[in-house]
């Protein structure tokens, strides 16, 4: 409300509004009529608001406002019950997001978003997945062991006269965490650490899972930073039910992957690192690589392909393991072909030994040259393979797997294999009944068939890959025919028997 004086000059009337004011506290202090006192205090701030004004000169103004405003705010809630924590979009360095305010925005996009009436929504991983945050100034309630917090985004435009360059950098966000003073305690400390922990976990649950491979040295796409690792979105549909294998077999595995990933205290508790070793062994075609993506998919795990072949030294190996993220499987597929790895620790009887019988494997032969060609440059050795396996490094991250594959067990330094190393081996071998009866009801949607006990017989005099099953398995024509498929095994079975005699 602007009270206006139009008489007289400026002076004057600066008297004539002090004369008022008097008049009007006077007047508060003496009555004893309650409602001329009130009266006359409404009067009186007005009077001095409408002097505020009129006489202050206006680069004053906001100064004064926020002094006031700041002042009476700390005067109001000395007697306020409820206390605040105050969480800043951008802390220290101005384009540097906190991360506690990434995740606190993460924890609230997906516990909050169905309490609160005004949302924000914003596209991700290319436009695929919709997003839904707080809108700003919105505020929402959050329930932890049965009391009640408030959280607020609040939004703020920058009053600085300066042009920022960086798009919606004058605007200044945070959340305002709004909380009854007896749960302090219980709020600071274990409310906080369920945001963080809840807030990972949903980064980590949308995040787009990746496959890496190693390179030589090249700059982020998106980071900037020099790296060795270039990655691909993972998508592969392999999972452990589409996995042929025998029952007991695959749920004794997906329990162990379950535990470990669960086991985060156990391994505090007992002074190892969160990692677990597997060895996938077995002839080709077995699943080997199928069965690591299906662990991936199971545990929303990246998978890190290393190509020992491609690293330089064990400084290159290490810098390799240190660049991989948490959550993750680093794989080494046919560990026994990557690098001549096997023969280091072993006498030169049994190096000989080992080279015959090379040579009778005409396709490992070629792999071996290729490999020993590319040696040259790899000065990996199997100490720093071990080394990264269970040395100090190997503490680097948390909560990972590292799987070795190979088509000869037999040929790997034990020192490479023993448990600790590689916890679990896992043997995948050749096509049994329970496989079969696994892949016949994905690829052909049947569970039983008049077929299937001449099947099974077959299975167990001959040796025929789940590859190879699944291939004759696949309908020829766009019609599906379960009998012509289902006999095209029967053939290929009949002939493989036939073979093996
Ligand atoms: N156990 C299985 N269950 C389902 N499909 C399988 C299985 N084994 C093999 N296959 C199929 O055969 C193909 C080859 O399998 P995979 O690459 O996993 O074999 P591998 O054991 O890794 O072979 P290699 O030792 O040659 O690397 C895959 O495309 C997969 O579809
Ligand atoms: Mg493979």
């Amino acid at each position: 409300m602007d009270i206006l004086v139009q008489n007289g000059g400026p002076k004057k009337r600066k008297i004539t509004f002090f004369r008022i004011l008097e008049k009007n506290l006077l007047m508060m202090m003496n009555t004893n009529h309650l409602f001329i006192k009130f009266g006359s205090f409404l009067a009186s701030i007005m009077f001095v608001k409408a002097m505020y004004e009129q006489y202050l000169p206006h680069r004053w103004r906001n100064s004064i406002s926020s002094i006031l405003y700041r002042y009476m705010y700390q005067f109001l809630s000395s007697f306020s019950p409820y206390h605040h924590i105050t969480f800043e979009e951008f802390t220290g360095e101005r384009f540097n997001r906190s991360e506690a305010f990434t995740i606190i925005e993460t924890y609230l996009s997906e516990k909050t978003s169905e309490k609160a009436r005004r949302l924000k929504g914003n596209f991700v991983k290319d436009g695929k997945d919709l997003v839904l945050g707080l809108a700003d100034n919105e505020e929402v309630f959050d329930e932890y062991e049965g009391v009640k917090v408030w959280w607020k985004c609040r939004r703020s435009v920058s009053r600085s006269q300066t042009i920022n360059i960086y798009p919606g950098s004058n605007d200044r966000r945070n959340f305002q965490l709004t909380f009854h003073g007896r749960n302090r305690d219980l709020i600071t400390k274990s409310y906080m650490a369920y945001i963080i922990e809840e807030g990972k976990a949903i980064t980590i649950r949308k995040r787009q899972r990746k496959l890496f491979t190693n390179v030589k040295e090249q700059k982020g796409a998106t980071s900037g930073r020099w790296t060795l690792w270039s990655h691909v979105e993972f998508k592969h549909p392999a999972t452990f039910d589409t996995l042929g294998m025998a029952e007991s077999k695959k749920n004794y595995i997906m329990n162990d992957l379950v535990r470990f990933s669960n086991a985060k205290d156990y391994y505090a508790k007992i002074g190892k690192p969160w990692k677990r070793g597997y060895l996938l062994y077995g002839p080709p075609g077995t699943g080997k690589s199928t069965m690591i993506v299906a662990i991936a998919n199971l545990l929303e795990y990246d998978i890190y392909d290393l190509e020992l072949t491609m690293v330089a030294d064990n400084t290159q190996l290490r810098r390799l393991l240190i660049e991989t993220s948490n959550k993750s499987i680093i794989v080494i597929e046919d560990i026994d072909c990557s690098l001549d790895l096997t023969g280091q620790r072993s006498s030169m009887k049994e190096e000989k030994a080992k080279t015959n019988e090379d040579e009778k494997d005409e396709v490992k032969k070629v792999l071996k040259d290729r490999v020993q060609g590319e040696n040259k440059k790899s000065q990996v050795t199997l100490s720093g393979l071990l080394n990264m396996i269970d040395g100090i490094w190997s503490a680097v991250g948390e909560e990972r797997l590292i799987i070795f594959t190979t088509n000869h067990i037999e040929k790997l330094d034990q020192a490479l294999i023993r448990r600790g190393r590689m916890d679990v081996h896992i043997e995948l071998s050749y096509c049994c009944f329970e496989s079969f009866k696994v892949l016949a009801n994905n690829y052909l949607d049947v569970k039983t068939h008049r077929l299937f006990e001449t099947i099974k017989g077959f299975l167990e005099e001959t040796k025929m890959n789940p590859a190879d099953v699944a291939e004759n398995l696949m309908p020829k024509s766009l019609e599906l025919d379960v009998d012509d498929c289902l006999e095209n095994l029967v053939e290929a079975l009949k002939k493989a028997k036939m073979d093996d005699q």
